[in-house]
């Protein structure tokens, strides 16, 4: 559906070159909702802006649809762009216009005949249930009704990929949740792709697919985000996950090992990470019974990713260190993420 090949894009400022993308291949496939997260100047809005040229990569290809948009000349350009739809963090809407007035736009830009613009834009209204704002002016309508407003008019031209560029960002949480609803639910409905920028792990975590780390204009991680969110393999990904999934050793336990320590007795506090059914299994009873090591719970949480049911157990083992190594090996072989976090 959508193919970046070898991008870089080199701004020349006239008193210095930065390059904010150096050479990312990525493939996005239809229908899917493709996170791309990065911190702060990792490159992310040109990278998204590249897939519709609103920003021209300085070389490579980007292939939506089967079409090279780079190849194109600016006519063949403004109609491809059409099966792009994007949304922003400050929702760039019309002040002057009205709700009704925002949305038609893109259609009258398109031509689209008086008789069909109306009922067009009804329905999109619907889509995005703000049927009753349809006269309202943007500085009437809240955050979250801002950016509703934004995707029916990125949606108006019927587009195939919707471009979300930080879309929750200026939102409160409750807001946010729901407009990430809203995207999911058009996504199903529509069948829409939609390729999300964000630097905010748990939207990747609710409605996303896959996702790429970006960072320093390079992919550096790419995957189903419960691969990405079991196993992070960069130092920035973990980071990413440590803001949505507790993983750091409060003091309070670090401490107490400093007195196990003295006690003499060896231990080790690891991370259990389980996905879907091996959350069902009596892991920890057979590892006690059968390795000689004492469990202890320290803490655990269940979540979810979209619908795939996700989990965190930190225990501290106690034992002789051979049972300790016995028992690790034993999760290791379950087809558990397991990670030491302390040894003593
Ligand atoms: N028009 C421009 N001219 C010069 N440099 C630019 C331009 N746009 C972006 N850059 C630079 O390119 C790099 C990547 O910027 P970009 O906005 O893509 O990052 P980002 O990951 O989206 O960051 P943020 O989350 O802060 O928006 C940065 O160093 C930025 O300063």
């Amino acid at each position: 559906m959508i193919t970046l090949k070898n991008i870089h894009k080199v701004f020349d400022t006239g008193k210095a070159k930065i390059e904010a993308l150096k050479g990312v291949d990525l493939t996005i496939d239809a229908g899917e909702v493709y996170g791309i997260i990065g911190l702060s100047g990792a490159g992310k809005s040109t990278l998204v802006r590249c897939i519709n040229m609103l920003e021209q990569p300085t070389t490579g290809e980007v292939i939506v649809d089967e079409q090279d948009f780079t190849k194109l000349d600016a006519k063949e350009l403004r109609m491809a762009r059409r099966k792009i739809g994007m949304i922003f963090q400050h929702f760039n809407l019309l002040w002057s216009r009205t709700v009704y007035g925002n949305i038609a736009f893109p259609l009258e830009i398109a031509g689209v005949p008086n008789d069909k613009i109306r009922p067009k834009v009804l329905e999109l209204l619907r889509l995005v249930a703000l049927e009753d704002k349809v006269d309202s002016y943007p500085a009437q309508l809240s955050g979250g009704q801002k950016q509703r407003v934004g995707i029916a008019r990125a949606l108006a031209n019927d587009p195939t990929v919707l471009l979300c560029d930080e879309a929750t960002s200026a939102l409160d949480p409750d807001t946010t949740a729901a407009i990430l609803r809203l995207l999911q639910d058009i996504n199903q409905k529509l069948n829409l792709t939609i390729v999300v920028i964000t630097h905010e792990m748990h939207v990747i975590k609710q409605i996303c697919d896959r996702v790429a780390v970006i960072d320093d204009g390079k992919v550096i991680e790419e995957g189903p985000v419960i691969d990405i969110f079991t196993n992070p393999v960069s130092a920035v990904t973990r980071r990413f996950i440590n803001s949505v999934v507790k993983t750091e050793v409060p003091q309070v336990i670090k401490d107490r090992q400093i007195e196990l320590q003295s006690s003499g007795d060896p231990a080790k506090i690891i991370r259990i990470s389980f996905i879907g059914q091996a959350a069902g299994e009596p892991v920890i009873s057979q590892l006690v019974k059968d390795f000689h090591v004492r469990a202890n719970v320290l803490y655990g949480n269940i979540d979810h990713i979209k619908e795939t049911i996700y989990g965190t157990l930190t225990l501290e083992l106690t034992g002789e260190s051979e049972a300790l190594e016995q028992a690790l090996s034993f999760l290791q072989q379950q087809n558990l993420q397991t990670e030491v976090l302390h040894h003593v």
